[in-house]
């Protein structure tokens, strides 16, 4: 299914966030969503998943807008991780991956593939039996990635969902997913997993976005400090030859903000 966002805005507590967005994610492609804290990101991630509506524009699935479907069919179509999900229900890891099966009939044998294959995917299968209430972090984050896959839909979006992820798991999962038959929808602060995942990526600023397109003409050095203050290097990778960013830590620290920092 494709995905069209189309001059979209967004206003919340009569605020306006996002303004003015068209981005096209075509059948089965992987969009980046990336920009700095603050941009804008989630906000349009959320029109995705129906918990904001468009002040301006709309937002379609398959030729679709989003709101005109019932609730049941959108749960079909989409499956979300949202920034944070709370999980303070003392389940075990299958019981909360099963939960993404909710809007389908069930179907035992169709429902303990899907499950055990999202399992496998996010590396959660050796802890099936475990109380979500007892996880780290990352396995946390990787049981909701599982909960979003065994919704098995054509659309998903994922907001940050390398947070708290070991390297591994950043490189495994998350890329394993952009390289489905899925269209991904994905926030993402790497710009190096962005680059290397992405078939496009979209850069917000300013609840805007700046600029949209192929990964390797779009993360320019010039761009990225533009909207990050931050100069990188651009590299080649050395087997894949893809553009790869070089990122300098600023350490240099004057000497007041270094006392500032000293508790007294
Ligand atoms: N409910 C709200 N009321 C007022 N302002 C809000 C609300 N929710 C978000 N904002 C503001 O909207 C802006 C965009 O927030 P958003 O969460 O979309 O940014 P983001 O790009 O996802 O950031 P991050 O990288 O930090 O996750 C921020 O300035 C945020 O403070």
């Amino acid at each position: 299914m494709n995905v069209r966002i189309e001059g979209v805005s967004l206003d919340v507590s009569g605020r306006r966030l996002v303004e003015d967005v068209t981005i096209d994610v075509p059948s089965g492609s992987t969009l980046g969503v990336v920009g700095p804290n603050g941009s804008g990101k989630s906000t349009l991630l959320r029109a995705l998943y129906r918990e904001l509506q468009p002040s301006t524009g709309a937002v379609l699935v398959d030729d679709v807008e989003v709101g005109a479907r019932s609730l049941l069919d959108h749960a079909r179509a989409v499956a979300a991780l949202a920034q944070q999900e709370s999980l303070e229900l003392d389940f075990t890891v299958r019981e909360v991956v099963s939960l993404g099966r909710h809007p389908h009939p069930r179907h035992a044998d169709t429902d303990d593939a899907v499950i055990r294959e999202a399992m496998e995917l996010t590396e959660v299968s050796d802890l099936a039996g475990r109380s979500v209430l007892t996880l780290s972090g990352g396995e946390r984050q990787r049981v909701m990635i599982a909960r979003a896959l065994a919704q098995a839909t054509p659309v998903l979006v994922l907001d940050e969902p390398t947070n708290h992820l070991d390297l591994r798991h950043q490189l495994r999962v998350v890329a394993r997913i952009a390289a489905s038959a899925r269209t991904v929808l994905v926030a993402l602060h790497d710009l190096n997993l962005a680059v290397s995942i992405c078939d496009q990526i979209a850069v917000m600023q300013h609840g805007r976005v700046v600029a949209c397109g192929d990964p390797g003409t779009v993360l320019q050095p010039a761009l990225i400090e533009r909207v990050y203050g931050i100069r990188p290097d651009l590299v080649s990778h050395p087997e894949s030859g893809r553009p790869q960013l070089l990122f300098t830590p600023d350490l240099q620290v004057s000497p007041d903000e270094r006392q500032a920092h000293v508790p007294s």
